[in-house]
């Protein structure tokens, strides 16, 4: 791809940097055609995406993908090598835009040596019209920790502290780059429902995760990068269709090649005296599996799972 000097528009005209919220399914952010170049290395190659306003999006791929470049140029950190970066059909950089967005990253750079509820107090002052610094603390659990210093907390509350801060101005759109990494069973999922509530009050989020799970239980769309540019995107069930069909683990005599060579068979795996086979009319397969080994056992159907799908779509 030819480089090319970046361009931020600001002629878009569907929603301007103003206060106004975005209309549900609005497009309120759009990267188009970018491509980003730390020296030789080539970190996003042609990348196209855009999230509409209301949506949580998965943002998937695996280390190195370009995930958090991506982020990163939608925040306005960094300037793509080319092609275009809008946010609330602004420049990511332009004041209006910058006050409408909220941000929780993987490095972020955050003083050990401030209190929490200092913390909350210097990020509500970048904002026009800040959360209560109460309901702040609620949202992200931090009760009973607001005057302990930030280098005091554990690895989980001082994530809890990054979505605060991320939430804290009450933005339309919310960039969570690994939230949960470092946090508890009980502690995720208090995160996810505060995930959920921040798309019933109409915001926009976009997730990257590398626990898959996250993604299939919050995103209403995955956006699945590899090497820089989109190689799937759709609901999770529709990704997960990607997987080659459903799980069929059993014991059984028949062979490999026997059940490879089944209609709607994508793939056979023997593990001990388990065989896995895959295929897209499981049911079917099934019945000719039983009809062949009436000895056959310990039969279990495991539906798709997002992770096979992501394997298959970012193994090239
Ligand atoms: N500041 C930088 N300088 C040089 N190379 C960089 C820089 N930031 C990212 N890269 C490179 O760009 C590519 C994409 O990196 P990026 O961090 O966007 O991927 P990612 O999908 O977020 O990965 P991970 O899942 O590991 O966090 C990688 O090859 C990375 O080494």
């Amino acid at each position: 791809m030819s480089a090319t000097a970046p361009t931020y528009d600001k002629t878009e005209t569907a929603t301007s940097a103003s206060t106004h919220r975005a209309l549900p399914g609005q497009k309120i952010a759009t990267l188009q055609a970018v491509a980003k170049k730390y020296g030789a290395t080539t970190a996003l190659d042609g990348l196209n995406l855009s999230l509409q306003a209301g949506e949580v999006v998965a943002l998937l791929g695996p280390n190195g993908a370009g995930k958090s470049t991506a982020v990163r140029l939608m925040l306005g950190l960094a300037s793509p090598t080319s092609g275009t970066v809008r946010i609330f059909g602004a420049d990511p950089r332009d004041a209006a835009s910058r006050t409408r967005v909220g941000a929780m990253l993987q490095v972020a750079r955050v003083t050990d040596t401030i209190k929490v509820r200092e913390h909350i107090d210097l990020f509500r002052s970048y904002y026009p019209k800040p959360l209560p610094v109460a309901e702040v603390v609620r949202i992200a659990q931090l009760e009973g920790i607001e005057n302990k210093f930030f280098g005091e907390l554990s690895g989980g509350q001082k994530q809890r502290l990054l979505f605060a801060l991320a939430v804290c101005g009450d933005p339309d759109l919310v960039f969570l780059d690994e939230p949960t990494v470092g946090m508890d069973i009980e502690a995720r999922r208090g995160l996810w429902q505060q995930i959920r509530s921040l798309k019933e009050q109409g915001k926009t989020v976009l997730l990257t995760t590398h626990y898959l799970e996250e993604a299939d239980a919050l995103a209403d769309r995955v956006i699945v990068i590899n090497k820089g540019h989109v190689v799937s995107e759709g609901t999770p069930a529709e990704i997960k269709n990607f997987s080659g069909g459903r799980k069929i683990k059993c014991s059984t005599i028949l062979t490999v090649d026997y059940l490879k060579a089944l209609s709607g068979v994508t793939g056979v795996e023997r593990s001990g005296k388990f065989i896995t086979v895959t295929a897209t009319n499981a049911e079917t397969v099934v019945r000719i599996m039983l009809l062949n080994d009436e000895a056959l056992s310990g039969l279990e159907i495991a539906s798709p799972a997002l992770e096979d799908a992501f394997l298959e779509l970012t193994k090239k």
